[in-house]
């Protein structure tokens, strides 16, 4: 018999104006698409052996890890059987495009994350075809675990100063990689401490002592067999960290480790049998597997704050506390406009992002068509807006993440209403993958760029041509859609034209050019992000503002129930669909090993002997 639903949350979805379904439909891409992905969530956590007995917050941070390998075995298992051969790839990448499958087996991430997020995509964007064949078989088959290692002790955001070297010997047809320095170890890549065995390094090579930039090599560095570290190689895990702390991040250093030749990924440069070096057509290519990840961020932003504002929309319509009118009981906390200012936001972003991380796969898409035809034209502004998009979403869901744990008080605060975790992974969004100001400040660089084109009278392109648009300052605002737009673009405008006046003025006071850039920074990240209308329209919009807050307030659980994420993927005490707070709270509490017995080992230990003044 199932458990009885809240009262409350039955009196929401009897309420709801609008049909939750077709709001579920438009989400996956068709009724269809939402039907395939239920089925394979239906399919997939049906799986005996993915669930733990022991809530994996009272595990010990190496049980952690030991649990998440056996969840990610059995996990990777059951997703590969669930798979429906008659599928296309397209219906299958949307099944999965929405769904948070694996969120429901791991809080903290799986040890496996990298293979999947940058090992296989490093090897499909760097690798050449013979390479890309070879490879493919045995990474998509598991037969060998990847990951991604870019990051040093040292470096992390200025790639072209990373530390780690691959000589070429032609003697010997090999690269010889070296660790020269401790802040040359290779140091945050997930799955490398003990999880994976193979990896894509970035390595700055050289040849005859010139240096050849940083190139990608597919390195093992584990034996397929003991999973021994092989000679040369040095390994461990960096310890613990705010979160992603079962996906194994670890630190490798090279002592003179040889490779064959045809272990240097060569899609883009070469270096041939005698030592020649083949350049790439454009030397940022090998950045590539960055771009990617940046717009696969975009849409896993958009899901996880998805999660983090149904958890809290719906406990906020079961919480009934304080006293809004006197002697009319005690308020659902959603009543408090405040509470609706502070949820509402999460929901339309999260709607926001998904449509613009489709509109940004579609322009990725094309692009990488137009690099695989040797056309680079738009590869410039498919990084800048990658960057851009990648940094806004990521700081924007972390904060609206952190405004829905905050906005349920202390149960929010609960490891058990899984709002904390969600935290954890979104925070750290803002660092991998590009520390969001840097990525910012190579957005402002593509805006200043393409003022100066503007003002010089060259096209620009479509996600820039505002730049070229001399809208009037003393535009007439109106809060329709249209003109709210007009008003963003004209303002975007001013911020990139004050931020190039402000380094034209410090190149005239004698700075150089890079000066100029250092002191100009701030406003060029505010160029690439902030946008803010005049005071007299402020009002006219609060107004609008707050009227849509009480327009929201009947549909906001139909709304997060339309994200349609079941129990387990939402995986929270405050979250679930029947809204049985108080009940789940107080389950998940007497897990807690320490609720095995009623008096402590260390009363008797410590305490007893210490009140008695004993110890
Ligand atoms: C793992 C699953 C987690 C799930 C958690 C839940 C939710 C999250 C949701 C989804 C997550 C999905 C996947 C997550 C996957 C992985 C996460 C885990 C691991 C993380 C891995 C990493 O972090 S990998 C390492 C990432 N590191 C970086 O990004 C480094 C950043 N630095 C740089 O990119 C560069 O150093 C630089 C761009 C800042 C500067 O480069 P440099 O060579 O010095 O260039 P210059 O500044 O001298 O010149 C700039 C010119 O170059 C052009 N350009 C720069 N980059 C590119 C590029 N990529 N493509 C094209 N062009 C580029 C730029 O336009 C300039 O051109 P102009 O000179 O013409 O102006
Ligand atoms: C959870 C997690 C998982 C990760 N997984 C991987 C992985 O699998 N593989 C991998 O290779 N890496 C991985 N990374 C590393 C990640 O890519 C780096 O942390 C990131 O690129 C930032 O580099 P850094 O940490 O060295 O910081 P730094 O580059 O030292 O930057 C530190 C700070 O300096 C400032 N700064 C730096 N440069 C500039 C600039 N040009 N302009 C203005 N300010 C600047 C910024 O405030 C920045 O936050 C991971 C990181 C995290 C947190």
């Amino acid at each position: 018999m199932s458990a009885k639903v809240n009262d409350d949350l039955l009196t929401e979805r009897r309420k709801c104006e609008f049909n939750v379904e077709e709001l579920t439909n438009y989400l996956d891409g068709g009724a269809q698409a939402t039907q395939n992905r239920r089925k394979l969530e239906d399919k997939v956590l049906s799986t005996k052996g993915l669930f733990d007995e022991v809530p994996e917050e009272y595990l010990s941070h190496k049980e952690k890890y030991e649990n998440a390998v056996r969840k990610a075995v059995v996990y990777y298992k059951a997703m590969k059987e669930a798979e429906d051969p008659n599928q296309t790839e397209q219906e299958r990448a949307n099944a999965t495009y929405r769904s948070l499958l694996h969120a429901a087996v791991f809080k903290d991430n799986s040890p496996f994350s990298l293979h999947l997020a940058m090992f296989i995509p490093a090897i499909l964007g760097q690798a050449d075809e013979e390479q890309k064949k070879y490879w493919m078989k045995r990474a998509s088959k598991m037969e060998i675990i990847g990951t991604y290692a870019q990051t040093e002790l040292g470096h992390g955001t200025f790639i072209r100063g990373l530390e780690t070297t691959a000589t070429y010997d032609p003697k010997t047809e090999e690269f010889v990689l070296h660790s020269p320095t401790l802040t040359a170890y290779k140091w945050w890549p997930g799955s490398l401490a003990h999880t994976a065995n193979y990896c894509v390094v970035m390595a700055h090579l050289y040849i005859n002592g010139k240096s050849c930039g940083i190139q990608p090599f597919i390195v093992q560095f584990r034996d397929e067999e003991t999973h021994q570290p092989l000679p040369g190689i040095k390994l461990g895990e960096i310890g613990a960290k705010l979160g992603f702390n079962t996906v194994n991040n670890g630190f490798l250093g090279f002592d003179q480790h040889r490779i064959p030749r045809n272990r240097m990924l060569m899609k883009n440069a070469q270096v041939l049998k005698d030592g020649t070096f083949k350049r790439s057509p454009n030397s940022k290519l090998t950045y590539g597997t960055m771009v990617y990840v940046r717009v696969v961020i975009v849409n896993g932003m958009a899901n996880q704050l998805a999660r983090a504002v149904t958890i809290a929309v719906r406990y906020s319509a079961v919480r009934r506390q304080s006293e809004l009118k006197p002697d009319a009981g005690e308020p659902q906390i959603l009543d408090y406009v405040t509470q609706q200012h502070k949820l509402f936001i999460g929901i339309a972003s999260s709607h926001a992002f998904t449509l613009t991380a489709k509109w940004l796969t579609r322009m990725y898409q094309k692009v990488t068509a137009d690099l695989e035809k040797g056309n680079l034209d738009e590869l410039p502004e498919l990084h800048a807006i990658a960057c851009c998009l990648k940094a806004v979403t990521t700081t924007d869901t972390s904060v609206l993440v952190e405004r829905s744990r905050t906005s349920c008080g202390g149960h929010g605060y609960m490891l058990s209403s899984n709002l904390p975790q969600i935290y954890g992974l979104v925070t750290a969004a803002c660092t991998y993958e590009g520390e969001n100001t840097v990525l910012m400040l190579q957005t402002a660089r593509s805006l200043v760029k393409a003022l100066e084109q503007a003002q010089s009278g060259k096209r620009l392109s479509p996600t820039m041509s505002y730049l070229s648009e001399k809208v009037s300052s003393r535009l007439k605002w109106d809060n329709s859609i249209d003109g709210i737009v007009k008003g963003f673009r004209r303002v975007a405008y001013g911020k990139v034209e004050s931020a190039m006046r402000s380094m034209r003025k410090y190149v005239r006071s004698g700075l150089g050019p890079e000066d100029a850039w250092n002191m100009s920074s701030v406003q060029l990240v505010a160029a690439s992000e902030y946008t803010s209308i005049s005071e007299a329209d402020i009002r006219q919009l609060q107004d609008t503002y707050e009227d849509l807050l009480g327009k929201i307030r009947p549909n906001a659980v139909g709304l997060v129930d339309a994200f349609d994420f079941r129990d387990q993927i939402l995986n929270s005490t405050l979250g679930a669909y029947d809204g049985r707070v108080y009940e789940r709270l107080m389950e998940e509490a007497l897990k807690s090993p320490l609720n095995a017995e009623p008096v402590n080992q260390s009363f008797h230990k410590y305490l007893k002997p210490f009140m008695q003044g004993k110890l």
